[in-house]
């Protein structure tokens, strides 16, 4: 959770250096080596399976790396003898099944990590409605998640990854449970959102053209190493790797 500051969130630049995990001798990521800009997106792609998932668990703080550092701005967040806990982190995250809690109004839910940061009420009323109106939810504050449609319960779960305003936001696949217009739609909306904030952050994607429409940067993993890595410069993409 970050930490709660009431100022615009500004990113903080991820290095990663040398990652690797295996489970069971069986290596799932290796030699693993990423440099995102502060207030930049990378895009990670790649077939099922190949550790996309993996790490972001690592960057999140969920799992422990084997080898090699992760790095936020010039804080050390782990290595193989460091694992800073994923709530001192600073971190917000959008996940594919929303993550919501159902019986819980929208204001509620997008309020809780303000709530469990002890952010009094009036401060979170207006935390909530700004994070919703960044996100055009302004009107649903008092609706139970359950009486909502897909693509309203991820914009309330962005609105939650951003209400704390993070340094950095991790998406694993957020848009892959919504029809194709509405994912174009929506990822448009994400990296504009992502550019108002200047947050940075790291999108795990099955789709090419996601990636392409809102990062800086697209890496593709194949069965745990970076297979291909490419910059966007302009309106195209030009291969770093
Ligand atoms: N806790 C675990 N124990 C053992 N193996 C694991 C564990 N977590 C992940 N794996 C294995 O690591 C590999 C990478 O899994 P991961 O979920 O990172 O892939 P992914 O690229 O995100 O796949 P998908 O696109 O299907 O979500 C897989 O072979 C998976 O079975």
């Amino acid at each position: 959770m970050a930490a709660p500051t009431g100022k615009p969130s500004a990113g903080t630049s991820i290095s990663v250096r040398g990652l690797g995990l295996s489970f069971d001798g069986q290596a799932v990521l290796s030699e693993i080596d990423l440099e995102v800009p502060a207030g930049t997106t990378l895009a990670l792609l790649g077939p099922s399976g190949c550790g996309k998932s993996t790490l972001l668990k690592l960057l999140a703080g969920l799992q422990k790396p084997g080898a090699g550092s992760i790095r936020f701005g010039t804080e050390l967040v782990a290595d193989a003898r460091t694992c800073v806990a994923p709530e001192r982190r600073g971190l917000g995250m959008v996940f594919q099944d929303y993550a919501l809690w159902p019986h819980m109004t929208v204001d509620g839910n997008v309020g809780f990590p303000l709530e469990m940061a002890g952010v009094a009420r009036p401060e979170r009323e207006r935390r909530v409605a700004a994070a919703l109106a960044r996100v055009g939810l302004e009107h649903v504050g008092k609706r139970r998640i359950s009486a909502l449609s897909g693509g309203q319960q991820q914009r309330v779960a962005l609105a939650r990854a951003i209400v704390a305003e993070p340094r950095i936001l991790l998406f694993d696949e957020p848009l892959s449970n919504l029809d194709r217009d509405l994912r174009v739609s929506l990822c448009r909306e994400i990296g504009d959102l992502l550019a108002q904030l200047g947050t940075t952050a790291v999108y795990v994607t099955h789709d090419r053209e996601e990636a392409q429409t809102l990062a800086h940067q697209v890496v593709t993993l194949k069965q745990g190493r970076v297979v291909h890595a490419s910059h966007r410069s302009g309106s195209q993409y030009n291969e770093t790797f």
